[in-house]
């Protein structure tokens, strides 16, 4: 085989991060106490583990994608409250069959399953994003979070970086799969907010430039005093919009409502959409993208897996036109994506980094 061909590949120019220890290691190893590098400050730290019947538990919006599909207004409308009122929304009836689903959650799984050293073989470089290992660390000082990640670019194809794509049996078909069928629910979902946003159907699509589908697959072992670390800190994603699938049966994520931390229910098949920085800033912040968080547990290991979509680096970001009026002025800046997603990566994951970047000065607020 040509090497050449094989090997050629686009660095992910977002930024860089230091190598890390493995946390699903450090369990393997039967880890007692956590280390001073997980734990969280005071202020960090999740105040309660959540069970999945506590009352408090988040009621997100649940949309019916068929409905959505055929056009119907009632679902529309509660496609805008969704993104407006919440950031986040589960959607059903997508389409995507159960065994689809399963197959690229047990691909994950088998990756993170498989002894350290196979799992090194696809590690992140320094100066590179894909691979396995963990982002945005910047310091040896740093908190860690406790999770390991493997991130793929899927599309297009020429930013992909094959020589991290696990040599799995099964593992690049389930995930090619997967990640085909989640095209039609992306072009559903970005044309359904492009009409709520006064657009064409294919607006929001076309303003991505040639645009990219990443997934980063995480990986949350049990720990032993979950009340002291996070498996991901506070963040809001840097992408248009975020698609996730996560276990049926362990609760980990949290998202910010009200001021308040609440845990999201997994609806089993369901996929977990949220609003990214991208079309935070595309609505004028009519649809904010929303601060949130994983916990980690005692007893069980938890897999998500985020399919991000983002616009090409060189595309520049701002209101869209039907967004902007007398009342309602520009609430921000025009700015690169590559320069708002190169920011936010020289930060730690830490709240809404990466667009306060592009915010103008009269919206500095959350
Ligand atoms: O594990 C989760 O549920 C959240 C993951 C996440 O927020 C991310 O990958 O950006
Ligand atoms: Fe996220």
């Amino acid at each position: 085989m040509d090497t050449q061909i094989e090997n050629k590949y686009e660095k992910i120019a977002w930024g860089t991060s230091l190598p890390v220890p493995s946390v699903q290691e450090l369990v393997r190893n039967d880890v007692k106490e956590v280390p001073l590098r997980y734990i969280q400050n005071n202020e960090n730290r999740p105040v309660a583990i959540f069970k999945p019947t506590d009352p408090d538990s988040a009621e997100i919006p649940v949309i019916n994608f068929s409905l959505l599909a055929h056009g119907d207004e009632d679902e529309r409308k509660k496609l805008h409250l969704a993104c407006k009122e919440w950031g986040f929304f589960q959607i059903l009836n997508h389409g995507i069959t159960k065994e689809v689903i399963q197959k690229v959650k047990t691909a994950v799984s088998g990756f993170f399953e498989l002894p350290l050293i196979e799992k090194k073989k696809y590690a992140m470089e320094e100066d590179d994003l894909h691979g396995y290992g963990q982002a945005f660390v910047h310091s040896e000082e740093q908190t860690l979070e406790w999770s390991d990640i493997m991130f793929l670019i899927i599309y297009p194809l020429k930013s992909r970086k094959n020589m991290v794509w696990p040599e799995l049996p099964g593992f690049k078909e389930a995930v090619e799969e997967y990640s085909e069928n989640l095209e039609r629910v992306r072009d559903e979902i970005l044309g359904n907010i492009s009409l709520l946003l006064g657009l064409k159907r294919e607006s929001l699509k076309e303003m991505h430039g040639e645009m990219k589908h990443a997934v980063r697959m995480n990986y949350y072992p049990p720990c032993p005093n979950p009340e002291l670390v996070l498996g991901i800190g506070p963040h809001s994603d840097a992408t248009s919009i975020t698609l996730l699938l996560q276990d049926d049966d362990v609760t980990g994520l949290q998202i910010t409502h009200k001021q308040k931390w609440l845990p999201v229910n997994p609806i089993p098949n369901a996929i977990l959409v949220n609003v990214g920085d991208c079309l935070e800033i595309w609505s004028n912040g009519m649809y904010k993208s929303i601060e949130h968080r994983a916990v980690t547990n005692k007893d069980e290991v938890r897999i998500s897996i985020a399919t991000t979509l983002f616009p090409a680096d060189t595309k520049e970001l701002k209101p869209v036109e039907t967004m902007i009026n007398a009342q309602c002025p520009s609430m921000y800046k025009k700015v690169k994506f590559l320069d708002l997603i190169k920011h936010g990566m020289s930060k730690t994951m830490d709240g809404k980094i990466f667009i306060e970047f592009a915010k103008e000065e009269h919206n500095q607020g959350p």
